[in-house]
């Protein structure tokens, strides 16, 4: 986002004021009350450079750290000049990771590579488990007690695998363990107000589930407002939902995958972990975490979000046979990628 198009969204915005307000205005954040601290894990990254700024846009962050293997010090000095709330500082390398985490309340990892055209998300395993792997190492040493909002692929495994460092480590808390979903949300809206010609910022759809292929199961039944779409609509839908970060792959034809539009969703749903946090009810959004709304232990569903992270996992809502059908094709991928990570930690 560059500053001429935050000035002008801030003048449709009918606002004089700073990038602060106008994420306030639009429910993007509470009024700032709390001191907290957010990390970034992987800031230099894609994904990390615009997600730490648009944290820094986020008035209810009041410390903010940037840690990577290298790029941190420049990415740092550069959203440290951005005249909002929060305190930046850069870390680069292991010996200032336990200094980047000490005192966080949320840590957003988007750490690790991402995909190339022709690969599944479950390719990129080999080396983002044992990246995710250290990270959760460090987390349960230095912030037990933070918020964990996970990007890095393949999500299927890794918050397994968070859950499992953190268990050995006697650390585990299942409230405070998510997997970021949130851009299969912000896809399905998108599309969803593409075909139903409805206001795209009135529309909500939930995704159950999972984070790759068919494991993404967004619910148009359940979708508002509501319209009359054909099964082939629908189906349509569901299958873009589900391919969405597949065409962003393909489209950067060997240059990485998704960055801008999941530092946009990395950003909702720290403002969510974050308002819960500060007290702030009914925040509610989808997210993979430890469940049992299915047989499955792990699921995405509608998550109430409070003062210690998870407050209820809330349940499915009625399906239609279609979602049904979808549901049950999930489960055996789903389950196989969520053992892949357990057994990953356990030298299996
Ligand atoms: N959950 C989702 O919806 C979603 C969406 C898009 C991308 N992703 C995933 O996010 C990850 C990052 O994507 P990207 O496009 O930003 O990749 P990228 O390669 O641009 O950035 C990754 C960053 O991680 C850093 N890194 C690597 N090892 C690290 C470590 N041990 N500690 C700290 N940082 C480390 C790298 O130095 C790099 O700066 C990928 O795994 C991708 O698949 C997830
Ligand atoms: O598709 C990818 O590999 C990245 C991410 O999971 C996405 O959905 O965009």
């Amino acid at each position: 986002m560059t500053a001429s198009i935050l000035r002008s969204a801030l003048r449709r915005s009918g606002s004089s004021a700073t990038a602060s307000s106008y994420f306030a205005s639009r429910g993007f954040a509470s009024a700032p009350s709390h001191e907290r601290k957010v990390a970034v894990l992987g800031a230099a990254g894609g994904i990390g450079q615009p997600l730490s700024l648009l944290m820094k846009l986020n008035p209810l962050v009041s410390r903010l750290a940037l840690y990577d293997i290298a790029g941190t010090p420049g990415v740092a000095a550069d959203v440290s000049h951005i005249n909002t709330r929060s305190e930046v500082k850069g870390y680069a390398g292991d010996d200032q990771l336990g200094e980047a985490l000490e005192g966080s309340d949320v840590v957003i990892i988007p750490a690790g590579v991402p995909r190339k055209p022709g690969m599944t998300r479950d390719d990129l395993f080999k080396i983002n488990a044992g990246i995710v792997k250290s990270l959760c190492e460090a987390i349960a040493k230095y912030c037990p007690n933070a918020l964990v909002n996970m990007i890095s692929n393949p999500v299927n495994s890794t918050v397994p695998i968070a859950a499992e460092v953190f268990k050995s480590h006697g650390v585990y808390d299942p409230r405070r363990l998510f997997g970021v979903t949130t851009l299969d949300v912000v896809r399905a809206k998108t599309f969803y107000a593409g075909k139903a010609k409805v206001n795209v910022a009135d529309v909500n759809v939930p995704v159950i589930g999972g984070h790759a292929g068919i494991t993404i199961l967004p619910l148009f039944s359940q979708a508002t407002p509501k319209a009359n779409l054909s099964d082939e609509e629908i189906l349509a839908l569901t299958k873009r939902t589900q391919d969405g970060g597949t065409e962003v792959v393909e489209a950067k034809a060997g240059k990485g995958s998704a960055t801008l539009s999941m530092a946009y969703a990395g950003a909702i749903f720290a403002d969510a972990c974050l308002k819960g946090l500060n007290g702030v009810p009914d925040v509610v959004e989808c997210t993979f975490v430890q469940s049992t709304v299915t047989e499955l232990p792990f699921f995405a569903s509608k998550v109430r979000l409070g003062k210690n992270g998870v407050e209820e996992v809330l349940g499915l809502g009625p399906l239609t046979h279609f979602e049904k059908q979808g549901l049950e094709a999930l489960k055996p991928e789903l389950k196989s990628s969520i053992e892949k990570g357990i057994a990953f930690v356990h030298g299996n």
